[in-house]
């Protein structure tokens, strides 16, 4: 058994570094429900106020995973994270949203129903390891899949340093491996796509349904069923973030998680022969060289290219000091092509 206090700082480090206000309790946000929160406690469950000065914290609203400082029943701050898994909001925004906060472990869930679509669970990746959590891809639904072997020898090939673990929530082959990350304390987050059977797992993890999951529907629309983000506790002490499924994942200020999830190719790139190199058919251009060699897919450095761009484009939008940075940089380019050697010289 795990003693009161103990679970009271579990996974917040905060507690023996004096970070939480004077005469507060911290609790981890569970759910987030029409503004109020159900925080988990030393004494259990709880339903809680967000105080004023919560949204004033500069970390914006408390997310699922979050740890608050509790004063009576009052929340009044967010504390400190350590890890978030953030996405920006869909549509032509550039507002975060952090999905879920202080994790250990993101898994990035996709079905073995189809061949698995490499380039979403790299996207998938490069966020996840822009979170500060250590990535893990779960294939999930192997019982319907004919060469559980080869599907994920395909998904182990591209994800670069991540477990590749399959499973079935139906017949339950995997799951223990899966259980094994979310040791006491541990904080687990699933992220994926609609359907993938996010929900099934967690309710297999748990032992009993924890999250609603949803009957594809025979033509195969079929509708979200997870509304909510949600922590739930395991019976082995983990924590376990379900989260509805997305339609889809936009990067935020992931430049850095994109070059982690596509070490392969950014060190390649750094082996050109040029330091700017566009890998668009310049001499020297180690990229080319190794798709021409067999040694590089072409689609995964295409995937690559597009969410550098990505990363690039959402940080221009973010941060307007980058922008002034961008131009300056543009600037320099330009002032360096006009002093070429080769260049004539107008009005000198
Ligand atoms: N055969 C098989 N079916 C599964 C498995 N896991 C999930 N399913 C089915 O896949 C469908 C979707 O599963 P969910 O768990 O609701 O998927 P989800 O990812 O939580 O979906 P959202 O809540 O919309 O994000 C359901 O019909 C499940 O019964 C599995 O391991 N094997
Ligand atoms: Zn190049």
């Amino acid at each position: 058994m795990r003693d009161v206090t103990d679970l009271s700082c579990f996974g917040w480090d905060g507690c023996d570094q004096g970070l939480l206000p004077a005469g507060t309790a911290p609790a981890r946000v569970a759910r987030i429900d029409r503004g109020r929160l159900t925080v988990l406690t030393a004494e259990g469950e709880l339903r809680v106020v967000p105080g004023t000065s919560l949204h004033a914290s500069v970390l914006g609203a408390p997310a699922v995973g979050d740890w608050v400082a509790l004063r009576g029943e009052l929340a009044v701050a967010v504390l400190p994270r350590r890890s978030a898994f953030v996405r920006t909001v869909a549509g032509r925004t550039s507002t975060a949203q952090v999905v879920a906060a202080n994790l250990d472990v993101v898994l990035v869930v996709d079905a073995l129903t189809v061949d698995p679509r490499l380039r979403r669970v790299e996207r998938y990746l490069a966020v996840a390891w822009n979170s500060g959590a250590t990535p893990v891809v779960v294939l999930t639904k192997a019982d319907l899949c004919d060469d559980v072997a080869a599907a994920v020898a395909a998904v182990r090939e591209d994800a670069l340093g991540v477990d590749v673990l399959p499973v079935s929530s139906v017949t339950g082959a995997g799951v223990d491996a899966v259980r094994a990350l979310l040791g006491p304390g541990r904080t687990a987050a699933m992220v994926g796509p609609s359907g993938v059977g996010k929900s099934s797992l967690a309710n297999a993890l748990a032992g009993r349904p924890v999250a609603g999951t949803r009957e594809i529907r025979e033509d195969g629309r079929g509708r979200h069923t997870t509304t909510a983000r949600e922590l739930h506790v395991l019976p082995g002490g983990g924590l376990l973030v379900d989260t509805p499924g997305m339609r889809e994942l936009a990067l935020y200020d992931d430049a850095d998680g994109v070059d982690t999830a596509y070490a392969d190719v950014a060190e390649l790139a750094a082996g050109c022969r040029f330091r700017d190199c566009g890998h668009r058919g310049e001499p020297g251009c180690a990229v080319a060289a190794a798709i021409a060699e067999g040694r590089l897919d072409p689609a995964r450095f295409t995937g690559w290219r597009k969410l550098q761009a990505e990363a690039r484009r959402q940080l221009l939008r973010v941060d307007a000091r980058a922008r002034a940075e961008e131009h300056a940089r543009l600037r320099t380019r330009f002032r360096a092509q006009r002093e070429l050697p080769n260049r004539p010289r107008v009005g000198r």
